[in-house]
């Protein structure tokens, strides 16, 4: 557990299965699927070789078209930017290739066994991620109204985090089920999961995150839902996510997302960089030795422009140097309202009621800023005080989030001076870089009065601002109240059957179609949900003793709400 307040109810591990994201809306043991010897599936010995649009090179187009593969099937990737999408790792320029930022995801809960499944296979190595209070960091320091509070440990808080901790806690057990829950997850009982969950749904679907706190008698006082907005659990500050819906915050809590982060050494943005050149053991049809890479000549297809359909069943790909090309099946992987704005869409592509939760998906903003340093300074003793000279911090300030990266002596190191979501990124919108910096090191000043940062600034600043990518919306989808149901026709689109024949054959996969948007997780599993209904759709079939996603999906299908 990371939290700066410990805020989700902690128990000591018990023996047998680690909590994992297997649920609560569709518990499906992706981890056991990929890992079964018996493979993904198989397509009919006809189908070997034919072209699959996939749309997007980011994590979940990546595996999409990894996995494709493998089955035999020859993906054509699409991508109008960089390999890698929001895994996006930067250098800084000027300086050494080992300094990195990583300006979308960075860092990643082994409860995400879909997503370890690819970084192991692709031999990555993790490393603590130093969050609040998280066993690794050295020290933390919360600075709220003006009073900054130095902790090692949670119990180095005044009195009042650990009651706010506690309201938290009590929160989840008498709102939410939260311990019995868990152990569902753990035992990967998806019938006590979907029992709870399915009652709970309804009944919370049109509550957001603040609300449910505001129904909770443990959270009658004001001042503990504020110090719990600041300062939150796992990661930090949560008070930018109180409008989305409290159904969102559960996903996270249950399946610990939140929890024990690791980092990617060297940087997130190698994983589908590898996968995209790696040459699989077990591949169908195509030659030893082929990987993603070789089939597209180095390079993926450029962007696309337009979609429509020929006939039936068919995709027709415009891509943004004019070159039209025609596939039997399509996935698309980029941030859905792409497919509003920037790409020239035909209506025939979805049902209506597609188009509508499409329209209605919500994105979080989110900026981030990184600095290099000369040296990991802040581990420096305070001869006066014994403290670190400087901690991670979670502030109500402007930056929100500062975090420490690099903790050898001998070598450069990095400072994510700020990392916000929001509102609170919004108001970084207009500052370029070097304004964000100055106000960024001046908080600092005022939480560190006698530490200058900027001697130890060795480079330029980078940063992000995802509402303001261009081929982005925003960070991450993060539904609202209300939108259960959106999201539930966006992520169930892959089980085709029930759909007239016009609307089969483009499926959807990524970030936006997930239940656990912002986590890379969710980006595998639609990926593995599109690549299941690709070969369903192909007349193919899983191996009996692996069923995939969409075979047994009646029994685990998310629960449907009445309109
Ligand atoms: C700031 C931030 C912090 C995050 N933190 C974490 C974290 O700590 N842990 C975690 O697990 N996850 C985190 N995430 C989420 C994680 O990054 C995503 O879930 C994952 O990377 C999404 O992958 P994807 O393939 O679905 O989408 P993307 O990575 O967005 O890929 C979609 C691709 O489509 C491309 N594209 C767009 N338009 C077109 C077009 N017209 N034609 C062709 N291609 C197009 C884009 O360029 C992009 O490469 C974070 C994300 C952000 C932004």
């Amino acid at each position: 557990m990371t939290a700066a307040v410990p805020t989700a109810i902690h128990h000591d591990e018990p023996a047998g299965r680690p909590i994992t994201m297997f649920g609560p809306d569709f518990p499906f043991a992706y981890d056991d699927y990929l890992a079964h010897p018996a493979g993904l599936g198989s397509v009919p010995a006809g189908r070997h070789g034919t072209e699959v649009a996939v749309i997007g090179g980011g994590l979940s187009g990546i595996v999409t078209a990894y996995e494709l593969m493998k089955l035999g099937l020859r993906p054509v990737v699409y991508e109008i930017g960089e390999v890698g999408g929001r895994l996006r790792t930067v250098r800084f320029p000027g300086c050494p290739d080992d300094f990195v930022a990583e300006m979308g995801a960075m860092r990643f809960p082994p409860a995400s066994t879909a997503l370890y499944h690819y970084i192991d296979k692709v031999g990555l190595e993790t490393t603590p991620f130093p969050n609040p209070l998280a066993p690794g960091t050295p020290s933390t320091v919360v600075d709220l109204k003006g009073q900054s509070h130095y902790a090692r440990t949670p119990e180095d808080l005044p009195a009042v985090f650990g009651e706010v901790a506690a309201a938290w806690d009590r929160t989840l057990t008498e709102q939410a089920s939260f311990a019995e829950m868990q152990t569902a997850i753990r035992d990967r009982d998806a019938k006590t999961i979907k029992r709870l969950w399915d009652e709970l749904v309804p009944q919370l679907d049109n509550q957001t995150f603040y609300g449910f706190l505001c129904d909770s008698p443990a959270f009658a006082s004001f001042r503990h839902r504020e110090i719990f907005g600041q300062v939150g659990f796992g990661t930090g500050g949560w008070d930018t996510d109180f409008p989305n819906s409290i159904l969102e915050i559960l996903r996270v809590v249950y399946t610990g997302a939140d929890d024990e982060h690791r980092s990617i050494v060297g940087g997130s943005g190698q994983l589908p960089r590898r996968l995209w050149d790696h040459a699989p053991d077990e591949i169908v049809f195509w030659p030893a030795g082929t990987s993603l890479s070789t089939l597209h000549g180095g390079r993926p297809h450029p962007g696309v422009a337009r979609l429509h359909r020929t006939a039936p069943g068919n995709i027709t790909v415009t891509d943004v140097d004019g070159h039209i090309r025609t596939f039997p099946a399509a996935v698309f992987t980029a941030q859905s309202w792409m497919l509003l704005s920037q790409i020239e869409c035909d209506e025939a592509l979805f049902p209506i009621d597609h188009w509508t939760a499409i329209e209605r998906t919500h994105y979080m903003a989110s900026s981030k800023v990184f600095v290099p340093v000369d040296r990991p300074f802040w581990l420096d003793r305070d001869p006066a005080t014994g403290r670190d000279t400087m901690s991670m911090t979670l502030t109500d300030r402007m930056p929100r989030g500062t975090y420490l990266l690099g903790d050898d002596p001998a070598k450069p190191a990095v400072i994510c001076l700020s990392y916000t979501w929001a509102d609170d990124s919004l108001k970084w919108l207009p500052l370029p870089v070097s304004e964000r910096v100055e106000v960024m090191l001046q908080s600092l000043r005022e939480i560190y009065p006698g530490v200058d940062v900027r001697r130890h600034i060795i480079g330029d600043p980078v940063t992000v601002s995802w509402e303001a990518e261009p081929h982005f919306m925003g960070a991450f989808k993060a539904n609202l109240p209300g939108h259960y149901r959106y999201q539930h026709r966006l992520f169930t689109h892959f089980v085709q059957d029930e759909l007239p024949a016009r609307y089969r054959g483009l499926f959807l996969a990524g970030d936006d179609i997930s239940w656990t948007a912002g986590w890379a997780e969710g980006a595998v599993q639609t990926a593995l949900n599109a690549v299941w209904g690709v070969l369903h759709h192909f007349g193919g079939e899983t191996d009996p003793a692996n069923p995939g996603p969409g075979d047994g999906f009646a029994d685990i299908a998310p629960i449907t709400l009445p309109d």
